[in-house]
C-alpha cells in the first residue's frame, strides 16, 4: 500500500528485523509496481534481490496469470541463485475467490517454490512467509559460504603441498642451503 511519494518511482522500501532460528536479521523489503509503466524501473531493483515474492490476487485470474511473465522477468533480471515464493493474496476475499488453492500449490509445485495464501489485511501468512524467505535466502548463503569455504582449504591444501614439494629435502639438502 503505497503513498504518494512512493508511486511516482513504483518503488516502495521499508526496513524489517526478524528472527529466524534464534538469530536475529535485518532485511530490506522493495516493494515494486506492477504496473507496466514502471517495469524499466523496477527491473533494476532485481538485479539486487536475495530473495523475491512472486504475488497474485486470489479474486483476480489476470493476476494469477500474470505470475508467469514475471517469473521469465525474473529469470532474466534477478541473480541465479534468488530465493522465490509464490503468494496467493488477498485471502480474506473468499467470496470474489477466482483462483483456487490448488492451482497455487500447483503453480508453485511447478517452479518449485514454496507457496503460501496470505491476507495483508488479517494477517493471514505474512510473518510466516516473511520468515520462510529469508530462512531460504540464509540457507542459500550459508551453502555458498560453505562452498567457498571448502575450496579455499582446498587451495591451501594444495599450495601447501607444492610448497612442501618445492622445499629441498632431508639434513644433505639442508646444509647446502647454509649460509656458514
Ligand atoms: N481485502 C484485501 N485487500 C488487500 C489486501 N492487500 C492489499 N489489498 C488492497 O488491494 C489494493 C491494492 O493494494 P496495493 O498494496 O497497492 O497493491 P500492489 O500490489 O502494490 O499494487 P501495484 O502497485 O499495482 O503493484 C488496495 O486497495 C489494498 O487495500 C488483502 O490482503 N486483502
Amino acid at each position: 500500500m503505497t503513498g504518494p511519494s512512493e508511486e511516482k518511482s513504483g518503488v516502495d522500501f521499508k526496513m524489517k528485523t526478524i528472527e529466524v532460528d534464534g538469530i536475529k536479521v535485518r532485511i530490506q523489503i522493495w516493494d515494486t509496481a506492477g504496473q507496466e509503466r514502471y517495469q524499466t524501473i523496477t527491473k533494476q531493483y532485481y538485479r539486487r534481490a536475495q530473495g523475491i515474492f512472486l504475488v497474485y490476487d486470489i479474486s483476480s485470474e489476470r493476476s494469477y496469470q500474470h505470475i508467469m511473465k514475471w517469473v521469465s522477468d525474473v529469470d532474466e533480471y534477478a541473480p541465479e541463485g534468488v530465493q522465490k515464493i509464490l503468494i496467493g493474496n488477498k485471502a480474506d476475499e473468499e467470496q470474489k475467490r477466482q483462483v483456487g488453492r490448488e492451482q497455487g500449490q500447483q503453480l508453485a509445485k511447478e517452479y518449485g517454490m514454496d507457496f503460501y495464501e496470505t491476507s495483508a489485511c488479517t494477517n493471514l501468512n505474512i510473518k510466516e512467509s516473511f520468515t520462510r524467505l529469508t530462512e531460504l535466502v540464509l540457507q542459500a548463503h550459508r551453502k555458498e559460504l560453505d562452498g567457498l569455504r571448502t575450496r579455499a582449504s582446498h587451495e591451501l591444501a594444495l599450495a601447501e603441498l607444492e610448497e612442501d614439494e618445492g622445499k629441498p629435502e632431508g639434513p644433505a639438502n639442508s646444509s647446502k642451503t647454509c649460509w656458514c
